[in-house]
């Protein structure tokens, strides 16, 4: 069986910069990786390339085998890759159930009522139900980036319709979910992301800066460092390999 995601090649360069310098991973159905690296290592950019808002100069994208790399994102999509992003990515003035309704009507379901049990169901799963009426502007950091989850898996309200990936994504780009969230929200919002993960069968791949964050999350870690991948092995490993120890002088792994 072909791994859900590969990456072969994989480059990107901003004139004479090369940004992302060929990377090869291969990600397995329901495995879970993080990719860590100091500031500027290239992550953000490799999502980029992995979720379609930027074109690779060099190497493929591959989903389930299929050369997705001249595809745009919402074809992607489509074919199940959903991505979150570092900065938040919600409506202040649109209500929690709002975003649901309105990410699933997107995807093609139909008669979707903000207060009805579907909208209602997909809150549950990122524990958000309590908030269904509330502005999204007025929540915490920790819930905001529920609700970003809640859209990814809107989807799933189009099952049984024509819309497109019914199950919502079986592949989640998560961009540094945890970033500004408060310390005493941190461990919920790891549950909601576990459960995706493990409950629900979902594949993750996750760029997190924190090693304590990812032990008991990630099956195996992806090294990043000047655009190259420097290192993939279990938490454990990784944390002991001298080079990455080295790629690390100066700031906190
Ligand atoms: N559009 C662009 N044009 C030129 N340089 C860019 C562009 N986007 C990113 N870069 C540069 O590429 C490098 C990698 O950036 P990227 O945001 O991918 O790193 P990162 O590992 O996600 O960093 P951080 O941990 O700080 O989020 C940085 O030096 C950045 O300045």
């Amino acid at each position: 069986m072909s791994p859900v995601l590969e990456l072969s090649g994989l480059s990107w360069s901003v004139g004479a910069a090369t940004i992302v310098d060929g990377i090869e991973l291969a990600v397995e159905e329901g495995e879970f990786v993080a990719v860590i690296g100091p500031n500027g290592a290239g992550k953000t950019s490799l999502f980029n390339l992995v979720s379609g808002i930027t074109r690779p100069t060099g190497g493929t994208v591959r989903l389930d085998g299929a050369d997705i790399t001249g595809l745009p994102p919402h074809r992607r999509a489509r074919r199940g890759l959903g991505r979150t992003f570092q900065s938040s990515s919600v409506f202040p003035t649109m209500t929690v159930a709002g975003h649901v309704a309105l990410a699933a009507r997107a995807a093609g379901a139909k008669r979707v009522a903000e207060d009805g049990e579907g909208v209602r169901a997909v809150l549950e799963r990122v524990r958000l139900a309590r908030r269904a009426g509330d502005l999204a502007g007025g929540l915490s950091h920790g819930d905001k980036r529920k609700l970003e989850l809640a859209v990814l898996l809107a989807p799933t309200l189009a099952q049984g319709g024509s819309g497109p990936s019914p199950g919502g994504p079986r592949l989640m780009l998560l961009d540094e979910p945890m970033a500004g969230v408060a310390a005493e929200e941190v461990g919920e919002l790891t549950d909601v992301i576990r459960t995706l993960h493990r409950t629900e069968g979902r594949t993750v791949l996750m760029v997190e800066h924190h090693m304590d964050i990812l032990l008991g999350l990630a099956d195996r870690v992806a090294v990043m460092h000047h655009g190259t991948l420097l290192a993939t092995g279990t938490p454990d490993a990784v944390m002991a390999d001298p080079t990455v120890q080295e790629a690390y002088v100066g700031e906190e792994l």
